[in-house]
This record gives structure tokens, C-alpha cells and sequence, in this order.
């Protein structure tokens, strides 16, 4: 069957909803050390060269994983492109990286550049080819790949990194495995028959379900600290948001480690994890410009 070459296969190829997700982790960091809309202007090569680079890394990850993708159902329609054009996907992502590259070191502060580089390596090469096939905490630490635009956001001008960027990289750390597990229960047959160590897949749905519900409790901890921590830098706008913004990953977390939930039921708290980083990162940006200090 012909392939469309519409938004799902690209977004599919390029991983563009982790991208676009990614994005607004840096333009939440590159707000913390900048308030003035004068500087905006970075944002274009900021998200440009992001972009390219994450894009990139998804390239890369297809390419390494094609022996792996061929035994998932999930990634199946992904698999058969990539593995029959390799050649052209490995020129993708070389072109995707050396644009991301010179683009970067064109008009973003190097210490910026370091930062897109260092999450292009850790998703590409410390997750990807070390942690994945390895171990059950592989998307524990391999999480580390989204906390970078933060940073890189952050130093985009200056190469300067604020408490509030650390606070956001962490978050963006303490919330993705939340986010994964909570995927990896419905597709925990997918991940058993690839051989990869996925936790559900290793430990069982019952223990991933606890996992789950320990890291939303911790993440509900790490969301509410510039409430109480004001040298974050984050105001009061955020503060008092950040009480309900705990509530929206406890209650579901609870809520389904409770009903036992299965499969389709973690589809939803996976989409309510994503729904809570959005408007997370949307609180942080809206309290950098307001005066409530
Ligand atoms: C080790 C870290 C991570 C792993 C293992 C992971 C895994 C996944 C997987 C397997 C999917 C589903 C893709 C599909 O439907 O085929 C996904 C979707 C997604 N991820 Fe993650 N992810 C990680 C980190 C992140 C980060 C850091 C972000 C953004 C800050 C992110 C944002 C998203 C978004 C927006 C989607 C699409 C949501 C949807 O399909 O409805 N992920 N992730
Ligand atoms: C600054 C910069 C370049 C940052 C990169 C951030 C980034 C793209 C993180 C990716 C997150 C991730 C691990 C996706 C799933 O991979 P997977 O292999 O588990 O998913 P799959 O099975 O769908 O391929």
C-alpha cells in the first residue's frame, strides 16, 4: 500500500508531538531569564535548532531500532520506511543535525548549543543504545533528555542558566517516567516481545502500577516547591496554580492505581501527563512576565 505522506507519517518518522512538547519546555526556560519581548527574536533559532536536533535524534533512534521495531505492533508502519530507506534516513538525520548545528552556533549562545547537544546524546546514544535494551530504570534516567531545553532555553542569550530552568529541567526529569510507565502498561506485550526491559514488561502491571502512583506522589512534591521555595523564582501566580496542578497528576495516578486500572485506562493518564507539563510549563511562562513577585 502507498504511503501517505501526511502528518502522522512525519509525525510518526520525526516524533514532531514529542518535538513540539519539547519546544515548549525550552521557550518555558528561555523565559525565566528573560522578560523583555525584545528578545523574543531568539526564540526562532532557539526552537529552530531544537527542533532540528530532536528531530534528529528521533531519526537516529528509528534507524538503531529497526531490529527491535520489527517485533512491536505500535511502531510497525514506522518500521517498514525507515528500514527501506536507510541510506536516505541516515543522510536525514546527518542534514537535521549539521543544520541544528550551524544554526546554533549561528546566533544562540554556545553554552545553548551544548545543551541541544547534549539532549540530542542523551536521547540518541544514553538511552537509545545504552539504557533501553539494558535495564528497567532505562526511561528513568534516559528521561534526562527532556530536562536539556530547559536549559538550553535559558542560556539561548547569555548562556546563562536560572534556578527556575534547573527547577523545570528537573521537573520535566521527575515527570517522564509518570509519562512512560503509564504508556508501557498498554503496550507491555509489545515491549515483552522486542525483549525490552520495560518495567511492566520485567516487574509485572501491578508493581508499575505503584511505581506510578510513588513518582506522581513525588512529582506532586517537586511541582508545589516554588510555592514555599520563592528563590525558584517563580511568583505567586504560579504558586497558587501549582496546588490544583499536583491535584491533576495525584488524583488520576490514585485513581487508577486503585480501580487496578488497565491498559486503556493508563492511555488516559498518559494523555493526562501530558495535558499537566503543558499547562505546567504555560504557569511558568505566564509567571515570568507578571509583576506578582
Ligand atoms: C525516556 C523518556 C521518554 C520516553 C521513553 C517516551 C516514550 C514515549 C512513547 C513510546 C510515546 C508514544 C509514541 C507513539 O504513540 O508511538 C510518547 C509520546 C509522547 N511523548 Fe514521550 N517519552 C519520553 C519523554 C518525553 C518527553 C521528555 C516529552 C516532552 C517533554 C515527551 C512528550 C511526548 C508527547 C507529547 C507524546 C505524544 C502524545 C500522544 O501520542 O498523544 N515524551 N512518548
Ligand atoms: C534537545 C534535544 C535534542 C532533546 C531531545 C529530547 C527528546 C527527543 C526526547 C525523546 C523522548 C523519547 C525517549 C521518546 C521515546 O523513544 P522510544 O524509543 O522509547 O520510543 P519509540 O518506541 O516510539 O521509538
Amino acid at each position: 500500500m502507498e504511503q501517505k505522506w501526511n502528518f502522522s507519517f512525519f509525525n510518526n518518522i520525526f516524533k514532531l508531538e514529542i518535538t513540539f512538547l519539547i519546544d515548549l519546555v525550552a521557550i518555558a526556560g528561555f523565559f525565566t531569564y528573560t522578560e523583555s519581548l525584545k528578545d523574543t527574536i531568539f526564540l526562532i533559532p532557539l526552537l529552530v535548532s531544537g527542533s532540528l536536533a530532536s528531530m534528529a535524534s528521533g531519526v537516529f533512534n528509528n534507524i538503531y531500532d529497526t531490529d527491535i521495531d520489527s517485533k512491536m505492533e505500535r511502531v510497525s508502519k514506522r518500521r517498514k520506511v525507515v528500514y527501506r530507506n536507510k541510506s536516505k534516513m541516515i543522510i536525514l538525520l546527518i542534514v537535521l543535525f549539521a543544520a541544528s548545528m550551524i544554526i546554533g552556533f549561528s546566533y544562540l549562545n554556545y553554552v545553548s548549543v551544548i545543551y541541544i547537544i547534549a539532549g540530542f546524546l542523551s536521547y540518541a546514544f544514553l538511552y537509545t543504545v545504552v539504557l533501553k535494551r539494558r535495564t528497567d530504570l532505562n526511561i528513568v534516567f534516559g528521561g534526562i533528555a527532556g530536562s536539556f531545553p530547559a536549559l538550553a532555553g535559558s542560556a539561548a542569550i547569555s548562556g546563562t542558566v536560572t534556578p527556575a530552568a534547573i527547577f523545570i529541567a528537573v521537573l520535566v526529569f521527575v515527570w517522564t517516567p509518570t509519562h512512560f510507565w503509564s504508556l508501557a502498561i498498554k503496550y507491555k506485550d509489545d515491549y515483552s516481545s522486542a525483549n525490552i526491559p520495560m518495567l511492566p514488561a520485567v516487574k509485572g502491571i501491578a508493581i508499575t502500577r505503584k511505581y506510578i502512583l510513588i513518582n506522581s506522589i513525588f512529582l506532586a512534591i517537586v511541582t508545589i516547591i516554588p510555592f514555599v521555595y520563592s528563590r525558584i523564582g517563580l511568583n505567586l501566580i504560579y504558586g497558587i496554580a501549582s496546588v490544583p496542578l499536583a491535584l491533576w497528576i495525584l488524583i488520576p495516578s490514585y485513581y487508577y492505581f486503585r480501580r487496578k486500572g488497565e491498559a486503556k485506562e493508563y492511555r488516559k493518564l498518559f494523555s493526562y501527563t501530558n495535558g499537566y507539563l503543558t499547562i505546567a510549563l504555560i504557569l511558568i511562562i505566564i509567571s515570568t512576565f507578571t509583576i506578582l513577585k
